[in-house]
């Protein structure tokens, strides 16, 4: 079993909203990686960060991951940071990714760089510009395809995601 789609992309490229969208299309079920780590940690990401540090969230996502791509059949949506791990890319070798880009501007927009991203709590938006350029050469490398999200509607791109899709 594998899932149908994965998406990636930086935090606020709309790998949840888009996904939930694609998955209701395409009439399968959505997942997301980050959802299932709080359902293993029983608590939210933000207390993860807090109270046990990034290092170990990454332990958990590792794990979720690796979970994820093998039990998942509809469309699964990874954090933000998954890519990082060059065991989460190796994992996605084989599998339909899809990489939504997203510049900065758009991205800041987006998620107001308000609470609930505990890596953007310090100096939210030069923090969030740094993620992107460290990671958009990563998010290339494991994406079989890339759909620029800038300007675009969820709704739009999650229609010509099905497209996109071999089936
Ligand atoms: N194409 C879009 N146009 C406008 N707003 C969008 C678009 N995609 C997502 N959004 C909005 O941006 C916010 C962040 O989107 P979403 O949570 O789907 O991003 P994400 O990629 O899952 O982020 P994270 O990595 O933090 O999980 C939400 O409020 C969502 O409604
Ligand atoms: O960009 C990141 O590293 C993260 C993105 C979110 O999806 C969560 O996985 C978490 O907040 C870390
Ligand atoms: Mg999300």
């Amino acid at each position: 079993m594998a899932p149908v789609c994965v998406l990636v992309g930086a935090p606020g490229s709309g790998k949840t909203t888009v996904g939930q969208a694609l998955a209701e299309l395409l009439g399968v079920d959505f997942r997301d990686t980050d959802t299932d780590i709080e359902t293993m940690a029983g608590k939210p990401i933000p207390e993860i960060f807090v109270d046990e540090g990034e290092a170990h969230f990454r332990t958990l996502e590792r794990a979720a991951v690796a979970a994820a791509l093998a039990s998942c059949a509809g469309v699964l949506a990874l954090g933000g940071g998954a890519v990082l791990a060059e065991e989460n890319r190796a994992a996605l070798i084989g599998h339909q990714v899809v990489h939504l880009s997203v510049e900065l501007p758009d991205a800041v927009k987006r998620i107001g760089l308000g609470a609930g991203r505990p890596l953007l709590a310090l100096n939210p938006r030069a923090t969030l510009k740094h993620l992107m350029e460290q990671r958009r050469p990563l998010y290339a490398e494991v994406a079989t395809a890339t759909v620029v999200t800038d300007g675009r509607d969820p709704a739009d791109l999650a229609a010509e995601i099905a497209t996109l899709l071999k089936r």
